[in-house]
C-alpha cells in the first residue's frame, strides 16, 4: 500500500492529488492545509483519505509533496529534515522556483532522504482547493530537478503521477529558474504593473478599465493570481528576475525612443518580430535539434556528473530528458543540443565514460 502526503492542498496540490487518486485508487492520500474549508471540501469530494495537522502522520508516507508557497516549502524542507520519516521515502515539491528549494533540501540529503524538485508548468490565476482539477496538467511540461535521486527513483515518482499525463523534462535548478523567470515570472510582473498603472490612469474615470475589450483582458488575466504566492516567487528568484526585468525595460525604452523620433521602420520591426515569434508559439518544434542518447547508471549523482562535465567544457544543453528507467537498470538519458558543433563536442567528451546509444 502506498501513502502520499500533501502539505498544501490548493490549486496545484489538489490537482495532483486527484490525478494520483484517479490513476491509483488504492493509494492513501493524507494532507494538511491551514485554510479552514480545504480539508472538509477535499474529504467531501472523496479523493482525500484523511486530513491531518501540519506534519502529523508524515512518517507513514512513501511520497511527500510540498505544495504551499515557495517560502513555506523552504521552511518545511528544513523541518522535515528533523522528522523521523519512512525509509525510502521520496520528498518532492511543486514550487515555481528551484534554486532556493534545492539549497534548502540539502538538509534532507544530509539525512540520506531522497529529494526530487518538481514544477508542473500549468496552473491558473485561480487558487485554492476548489480550483483544482485532475486534468489540469494534461500535456503540460513538468520539470524534474533531482537533488540526490537515482534514475529509478525519478521514474518511481513519474509512475505515481502517470494520471497527470505530463511531459517530463529533467533540468538543473539554475536552468529552470532562468527559463521560468522569463516565461512566467516576468509576464506576471508585467500584467500586474499594467493593471496597477491603468487603475491609476483612470482614477477619475467612472467606468475606467471596465471599458477594456479582449486586448487588455488577455494581457492581464494573470494579474488576478494570488499575491502571497507571487511575493514568495519574486523574492526567491530575485537576481534572475531583476536581470530579465532590466532587459525588458531596455526593450520598452528602445521602443519609446522610436516613437519619440517617429521611426516607422523601427516600430514596424518591433511588431513584425513579435508577430513572427508569437505565431510560432504553437507550431510543432522544428530542427535544428541534435540529440545524444546515453546509458545513465542508476546511481545518485549520475545526472549531475554528466551535466557538470558538459558545463565544465562550456557545452550548453538545450534539453535533458530521462527515458525508459527501470528499477536497477540503467536509464536512457536524452541530451539535446542546438548546434551540430555542441553535439559533436559532447559526443567526444562523453564517449570515453558512457555507453552512447543510436536511436532513430
Ligand atoms: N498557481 C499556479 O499556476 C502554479 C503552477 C505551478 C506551480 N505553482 C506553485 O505551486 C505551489 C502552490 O501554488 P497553488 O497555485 O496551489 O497555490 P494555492 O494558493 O492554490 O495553494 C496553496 C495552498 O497552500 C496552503 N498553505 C499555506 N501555508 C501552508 C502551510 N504552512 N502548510 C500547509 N499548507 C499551507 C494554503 O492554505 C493553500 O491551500 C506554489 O509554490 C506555487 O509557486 C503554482
Ligand atoms: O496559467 C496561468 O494562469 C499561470 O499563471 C500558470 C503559470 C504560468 O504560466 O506562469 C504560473 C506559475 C507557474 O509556476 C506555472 C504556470
Amino acid at each position: 500500500m502506498t501513502t502520499v502526503f500533501f502539505k498544501g492542498l490548493g490549486l496545484i496540490g489538489s490537482s495532483l492529488a486527484q490525478a494520483i487518486k484517479l490513476a491509483h485508487p488504492d493509494v492513501i492520500i493524507l494532507a494538511s492545509d491551514p485554510a479552514p474549508a480545504t480539508i472538509p471540501y477535499a474529504r467531501q469530494q472523496g479523493w482525500l483519505d484523511a486530513g491531518v495537522s501540519e506534519f502529523e502522520r508524515v512518517a507513514e508516507a512513501d511520497f511527500i509533496f510540498l505544495a504551499s508557497p515557495v517560502d513555506q516549502i523552504v521552511a518545511d524542507l528544513k523541518t522535515l529534515a528533523t522528522r523521523p520519516l519512512k525509509p525510502g521515502v521520496i520528498v518532492t515539491d511543486v514550487g515555481s522556483t528551484k534554486q532556493a528549494i534545492l539549497t534548502a533540501a540539502a538538509a534532507l540529503a544530509d539525512q540520506k532522504i531522497t529529494f526530487i524538485g518538481g514544477h508542473p508548468m500549468a496552473g491558473s490565476h485561480k487558487s485554492g482547493v476548489t480550483a483544482g482539477r485532475p486534468d489540469l496538467f494534461e500535456n503540460a511540461f513538468y520539470f524534474q530537478v533531482p537533488l540526490n535521486a537515482t534514475a529509478a527513483q525519478q521514474a518511481h515518482l513519474q509512475a505515481l503521477l502517470s494520471g497527470a499525463k505530463v511531459k517530463w523534462l529533467t533540468v538543473t535548478a539554475a536552468t529552470h529558474d532562468a527559463i521560468v523567470a522569463q516565461i512566467s515570472h516576468l509576464p506576471h510582473i508585467i500584467a500586474a504593473a499594467l493593471v496597477n498603472q491603468t487603475k491609476e490612469r483612470f482614477a477619475d474615470q467612472p467606468l475606467g478599465m471596465r471599458l477594456a475589450a479582449g486586448g487588455f483582458k488577455s494581457v492581464t488575466r494573470i494579474a488576478a493570481a494570488d499575491p502571497t504566492m507571487w511575493t514568495a516567487i519574486l523574492l526567491a528568484n530575485a537576481p534572475v528576475i531583476r536581470r530579465q526585468l532590466a532587459d525588458y525595460i531596455a526593450h520598452l525604452q528602445t521602443l519609446d525612443q522610436a516613437i519619440a523620433t517617429q521611426e516607422a521602420a523601427a516600430i514596424h520591426r518591433f511588431f513584425a518580430q513579435a508577430k513572427h515569434s508569437r505565431d510560432q508559439l504553437n507550431a510543432p518544434v522544428k530542427a535544428p535539434f541534435y540529440d545524444l542518447f546515453l546509458n545513465l547508471p542508476d546511481q545518485v549523482g549520475a545526472l549531475t556528473a554528466v551535466t557538470g562535465k558538459l558545463a565544465t567544457a562550456g557545452i550548453s544543453i538545450t534539453n535533458i530528458q530521462l527515458l525508459e528507467v527501470r528499477e536497477d537498470i540503467n536509464g536512457i538519458l536524452q541530451l539535446t543540443f542546438s548546434t551540430a558543433a555542441a553535439h559533436q563536442a559532447a559526443q567526444a567528451l562523453l564517449a570515453t565514460e558512457y555507453e552512447l546509444i543510436e536511436r532513430g
